[in-house]
């Protein structure tokens, strides 16, 4: 009998739950026993994805917390937000473990969730219990833990990318104004106006103005980090590309420090975590650098002219976004090497 941690994923016929079985079809500790669907239940995940032909457990399941027990003792949960937030507490008290990728958990208030998803918020006790694993800078709190909320796609870029600064005082957390892009599958499988093709081919466009979910998940992270209140100016744009995410940002640097100072502090900041990649000087990342792997790719531009820094951290967002950030909080959250699984680098071109 395999001794591998039993998997289930909720979810499996989005972008993220798909990312998720292809990832852990070659991780060497888990196996995915069941995927399941609210809206699918016994037919093949092949019908929707033909590229998942032949993977071993295909069946869909149906959302029955004891079903998913008696077969697993990890779920993730790759559903949209609001769903989450009422699925989780059965399957905890069911005994098994949850890594939720939706929002659900993210955000310590329930009143900001409500604010800005516009949503029922998950129980205090459990918003209380969750873990935010951002891995790289929580992955100790990860450990043991029952409950892991995977941060945003956006919020994982970004915050890789200011932390260090914020953390060390290199930059002042006032002046952070942060230009982010995305790749369509970022909003998932399903279809709408703004992901169709002739609206977006050749096209690039910004949304959701001063209104994305994840800018209080980013000033949440921001202000622990720098000890007061931090807000922010969070921009976001959708690219014509199917994967990656480029968050751009810019702020005012303490006087005196040069772009080789922020090479040097993020190196020792993420020392040791093999996901964080930091450029030399006068190179700065892009997307496809990162495509397809779990690496968080880093850059950094001081304007001696300006005053200000523009750092640009690049992810794929199905992989360190998403799925991929997922597995590595598997593996912290079991004791394992965070790298299990994920130990690939990215298709090129
Ligand atoms: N796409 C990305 O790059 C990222 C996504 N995320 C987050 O991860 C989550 C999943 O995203 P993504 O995979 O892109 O989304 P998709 O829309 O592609 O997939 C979501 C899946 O959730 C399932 N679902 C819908 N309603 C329910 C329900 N009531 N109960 C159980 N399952 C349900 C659907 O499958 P079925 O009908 O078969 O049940 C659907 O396939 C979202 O919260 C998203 O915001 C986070 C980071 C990055
Ligand atoms: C391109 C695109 O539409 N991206 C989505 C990312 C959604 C997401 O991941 O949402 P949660 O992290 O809150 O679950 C967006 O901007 O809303």
């Amino acid at each position: 009998m395999s001794s591998k941690v039993k998997v289930a994923i909720i979810g499996s016929t989005g972008y993220g739950g798909v990312e998720l079985i292809r990832l852990l079809a070659s991780h060497p500790n888990a196996e995915v026993t069941s995927v399941v669907s609210s809206s699918s239940a016994g037919s093949s995940i092949a019908e929707g994805y033909p590229h998942l032909t032949d993977i071993r457990a295909d069946t869909l399941d149906g959302v029955d917390a004891a079903a998913i027990r008696a077969k697993a003792d990890v779920v993730f949960t790759a559903t949209p937000a609001g769903v989450a937030a009422k699925l989780a507490p059965e399957l905890l008290e069911k005994g098994l473990n949850v890594i939720d990728l939706s929002g659900d958990y993210r955000l310590r208030s329930a009143e900001v969730y409500r604010e800005w998803y516009k949503k029922e918020p998950a129980d205090a006790r459990y918003l209380a219990e969750a873990v935010y694993g951002l891995a790289e800078i929580y992955g100790d709190r990860v450990r043991g833990a029952r409950l892991i909320s995977n941060p945003g796609c956006y919020p994982t870029a970004t915050l890789l990318g200011l932390l260090p600064a914020v953390a060390e005082g290199y930059i002042d957390p006032a002046t952070i104004i942060i230009d982010a892009k995305s790749g369509v599958s970022g909003a998932g499988r399903g279809a709408s106006l703004g992901t169709h093709y002739s609206e977006l081919n050749e096209n690039f466009k910004a949304y959701k103005v001063n209104k994305h979910q994840h800018i209080p998940e980013i000033e949440q992270v921001l202000s622990d980090t720098a000890g007061r209140p931090v807000v922010t100016t969070f921009t976001t744009h959708l690219v014509p590309m199917t994967r990656g995410i480029m968050s751009t940002m810019y702020a005012t640097v303490r006087e005196g420090l040069k772009t080789a100072d922020f090479i040097e502090l993020y190196r020792r900041y993420y020392e040791g975590r093999r996901f964080v990649r930091v450029r030399p000087e006068g190179v700065l990342p892009a997307t496809k650098e990162v495509w397809g792997s779990n690496y968080c790719d880093i850059g950094f531009a001081v304007d001696e002219r300006t005053g200000r820094v523009t750092i640009v951290s690049v992810i794929d967002n199905l992989v360190k976004g998403a799925a991929g950030q997922a597995i590595q909080n598997l593996n912290l959250s079991m004791g394992w090497d965070e790298t299990l699984g994920l130990n690939f680098i990215p298709a090129y071109p």
